[in-house]
């Protein structure tokens, strides 16, 4: 699992840590390891340092020594020169580094500007240089996060914030190095997620704040479904998953959603809908039992139609565990009496929380944590990095799958998912988190770099799921910007 921590947290870890050590010695740490990953800047190349008043700052100073002992030029940016970390700057200047008024033709850059002391937004000349690296474009690098965004948040500021290629981090990584859409300012592109250094916080870091599901956690399945641990498992014993799903205007949604729920860990897949409906999906999905029947798990609502605030209400009574998607999103009770699994987008949860789409894809960790708070009930905020927010639980984002993955009728494929290993006997804040987990690592699988189609997505799934048990699923995050 990776992890991010609070600043307040960060703070006091990296007190209790540098009592035990000699003065400085955490930021020479951290101050090599940037060193260290900034080895894509060739001997002879001038790297500019955007250079802020506190220890960010330092950071940079101290490993601008390490760089230029090994040939980088490097030229320094001082926000205030007053301010500067004053041994660093010594120590900068000492081995080679040249102050300059603006960065100006360089190609390479350093944000050292501000680190998580920072309050989101940039003025003055700290934005006049943000909009230098936006419109310049030289390959730039940001010291622990990147200057301006709010990093507990993971927001971004009205005003103006450096956009980096990577991040480099320290002891642990940040809600907006990984929540959106901060974690966008800090080169989920081509890096794809920040470098971690190891400082030795490790040991005095309490509870993470956000957690995400790597490809080596695969542990994760044989700990939340106990039947994979009992050779004489059976269909009943893996669980039953049942599918409202679908109406005559979206009849799809109720095969992508069967298709979900087929490749999951259920034993056993029943579709309940109209007659018609009904017939259509057993004839393409011979595997699937029609009609009422005793479940483990309920989905409702994708691609419902007029009935799905009939289907919720029958879902609820069944008393047992639920995945509430769609339409279906519409008819929330006040609160959950079953363990419950609301899977929004942004607009489905503006809806809910009468509220604008644009103001959840703002802040989407607060409203996600608002709205499960709200329900008393597992939140799946589904989006570029689809959040997991449960009442007591660390929130979980989503860091497998790729724009391809915004394709009509994918999220029917994940609700049926998300069924089934709720079914199966995951808590809803598993089986959400593990299907989004697994959705996006599918939709990479089946065609890395390319569109992809819910199908495919689907198909691409228990393949999936057996590499992601077997500990051998490749690299599979978000790739691309
Ligand atoms: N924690 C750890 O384990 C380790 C941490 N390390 C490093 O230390 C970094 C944190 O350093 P830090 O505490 O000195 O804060 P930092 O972010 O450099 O800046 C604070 C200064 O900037 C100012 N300021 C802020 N925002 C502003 C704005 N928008 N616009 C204008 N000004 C603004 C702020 O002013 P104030 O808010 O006080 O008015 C204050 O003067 C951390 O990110 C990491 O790089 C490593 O060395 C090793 C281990
Ligand atoms: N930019 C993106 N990167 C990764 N995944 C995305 C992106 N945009 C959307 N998705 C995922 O695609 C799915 C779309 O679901 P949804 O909006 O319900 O579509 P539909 O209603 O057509 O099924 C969600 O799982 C969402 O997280």
């Amino acid at each position: 699992m990776l992890r991010a921590h609070a600043v307040a947290d960060v703070r006091a870890a990296e007190h209790a840590l540098a009592a035990g050590l000699p003065s400085g010695e955490l930021m020479r740490r951290a101050a090599r390891g940037l060193a260290d990953a900034l080895d894509h800047v060739p001997a002879g190349e001038v790297l500019v340092m955007l250079v802020g008043p506190g220890d960010n700052g330092g950071d940079a100073l101290y490993a601008a020594t390490h760089l230029l002992d090994g040939g980088v030029r490097v030229d320094l940016c001082l926000l205030d020169p007053d301010k500067a970390h004053a041994a660093g700057l010594d120590a900068a200047l000492a081995a080679g580094a040249q102050v300059v008024d603006a960065p100006s033709q360089q190609r390479h850059c350093l944000d050292a500007l501000f680190g998580i002391g920072a309050r989101p937004g940039l003025s003055g000349r700290a934005a006049e240089w943000a909009e230098w690296i936006a419109g310049t474009r030289p390959r730039t690098v940001a010291v622990d996060v990147p200057s301006g965004v709010d990093v507990d948040g993971a927001t971004l500021p009205t005003s103006v914030h450096v956009t980096a290629d990577a991040t480099v981090t320290f002891g642990t990584y940040k809600n907006a190095l990984l929540v959106g859409p901060a974690a966008g300012a800090a080169g989920w592109g081509d890096a794809s997620i920040a470098q971690l250094v190891d400082i030795g916080l490790g040991p005095h870091l309490p509870q993470a704040s956000v957690e995400a599901i790597e490809a080596s956690d695969g542990h994760l399945l044989v700990e939340t479904f106990a039947w994979l641990r009992e050779p004489a498992s059976q269909k009943y014993s893996r669980g039953v998953v049942g599918i409202a799903a679908g109406s005559s205007q979206y009849a799809g949604a109720a095969h992508l959603c069967v298709a979900g729920a087929l490749t999951g860990m259920a034993g056993m897949v029943r579709f309940v809908g109209d007659a018609e409906l009904s017939r259509r999906v057993v004839d393409r999905a011979p595997e699937v039992v029609a009609g009422r029947g005793r479940v483990q798990a309920w989905v409702v609502g994708p691609g419902g139609g007029d009935d799905a605030e009939q289907q919720l209400t029958a879902a609820l009574d069944d008393g047992v565990a639920v995945v509430v998607d769609a339409s279906a999103l519409q008819h929330l009770p006040d609160s959950f009496d079953v363990p419950a699994l609301l899977t929004p987008h942004a607009g489905e949860l503006a809806d809910m929380l009468g509220t604008r789409r644009d103001a959840i894809e703002a802040e989407p960790l607060r409203h996600a944590t608002a709205a499960a708070e709200r329900w008393g009930a597992t939140v799946l905020l589904k989006g570029a990095r689809t959040l997991v927010a449960t009442p007591g639980r660390t929130t979980r984002v989503n860091l497998t799958g790729s724009p391809w993955l915004g394709t009509a009728g994918s999220g029917d494929v994940l609700a049926g998912l998300a069924g089934s290993l709720l079914a199966s006997g995951a808590d809803p804040h598993d089986a959400g988190s593990i299907a989004a987990f697994l959705h996006g690592a599918a939709s990479v699988r089946a065609n890395r770099g390319g569109p992809v189609t819910a199908s495919a997505v689907a198909q691409a799934l228990p393949a999936t799921l057996a590499a992601f048990h077997d500990g051998e699923l490749d690299d599979v995050r978000d790739w691309r910007r």
